[in-house]
């Protein structure tokens, strides 16, 4: 398999690496891959995250114990062991699934290797398609709130919400971003804080509770998050506290959109109540243990309700940003996600 190199994974040298993003942004710090167990584990206590990302660390396992020689039934029980690591983020699935069909066709080694490198390479030409769309949207001085990490970081291109940010901002949009730094684990405060500070765009962090006094004060032009799970209906599942800002922006008439790859559709699922929410340790929530230290805040014996995403319904979203075009609610519900049959 050749070299492929994104953000925060590469395959060098027959060696597939991640970069851990727990330490991000004061540790660099990348691990390489020794076993499909292994990676298991990187994904499940999200050193390496991202709806997409995940997704293509797992085809470029699989890719790479195919180059190695690995048998139809070995490939097929990495398949099924990494597939079911995370249960929300479908892109996991989608892109495990293409794989899975051609290892059952009875596809030879280098053709599954192939294929894991053309999944890897459309993951950034769809990041790239979503960043020309969705920039487009943005107004040359606009104030633009985000949640969460939906950068490169997240992908194996320039990301997806993000993607369209820092793509408006080098297109010479004059953006002031508000970052929403995403409890319980920070994905914002830390990962696209960081990511804001190396493309240079204008940003403030700010707690996830500030949201709402901000829309008050007129001062978020637009929102743009990322999703996880996008049902044939059009409610989405994204990190949980998405919801609570849809809703504020319905209240506050801020326009709020959701920028996604196709890779995350789920026609199977038919609406949000039936997207698969994933909870997390309770100790994510009771403090934060991180390279820069671990505190605990909570009182031990502290109950938790630690959900890592939430649903957000299709009428409180604006548009759907994805790699063929921007889609109102009019279009979603005259079936344009049907296109991706
Ligand atoms: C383009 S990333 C999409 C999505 O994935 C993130 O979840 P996590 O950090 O738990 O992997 C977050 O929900 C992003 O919006």
């Amino acid at each position: 398999m050749k070299n492929l190199i994104a953000t925060s994974l590469k395959y060098q040298n027959g060696e597939l690496s991640l970069l851990d993003q727990r330490h991000l942004p004061h540790q660099t710090q990348w691990h390489i891959c020794q076993s499909d167990d292994d990676l298991v584990h990187y994904i499940q206590v999200l050193a390496i995250r991202g709806a997409p990302l995940i997704g293509i660390a797992a085809t470029l396992w699989i890719g790479h114990i195919a180059q190695q020689g690995a048998n139809a039934s070995a490939l097929l029980a990495s398949v099924e062991k990494l597939r079911a690591s995370r249960p929300t983020a479908v892109n996991l699935m989608n892109y495990l699934d293409r794989l899975k069909q051609a290892i059952q066709q009875g596809q030879d080694n280098q053709k599954i290797v192939a294929l894991a490198e053309q999944i890897f390479a459309e993951d950034v030409q769809l990041c790239a398609a979503m960043a020309e769309h969705g920039a487009r949207l943005i107004k040359a001085e606009s104030k633009i709130l985000t949640h969460c990490n939906t950068g490169s970081l997240a992908t194996a291109g320039m990301g997806t919400a993000i993607g369209v940010i820092t793509h408006a901002h080098k297109n010479g949009k004059n953006l002031q971003v508000w970052v929403d730094e995403t409890r319980p684990l920070l994905q914002g405060g830390r990962l696209t804080a960081w990511e804001m500070q190396q493309a240079g765009v204008p940003y403030k962090i700010i707690c996830d509770n500030m949201a709402a006094t901000l829309m008050a004060q007129g001062a978020v032009d637009m929102i743009l998050v990322g999703a996880d799970r996008i049902a044939s209906n059009g409610d989405f599942a994204n990190k949980v506290g998405t919801y609570s800002l849809a809703v504020l922006a319905h209240y506050h008439n801020v326009p709020f959109y959701v920028v996604a790859p196709s890779t995350t559709v789920d026609l199977a699922c038919t609406n949000g109540k039936k997207i698969p929410i994933e909870t997390r340790d309770p100790q994510e929530v009771k403090g934060i243990s991180a390279a820069f230290g671990s505190v605990q805040w909570a009182p031990d014996e502290a109950q938790v309700y630690n959900p890592a995403f939430d649903v957000t319904p299709a009428e409180l979203v604006t548009g759907w940003i994805l790699e063929t075009g921007v889609y109102s609610q009019q279009d979603i519900q005259q079936g344009a996600l049907q296109q991706f049959k």
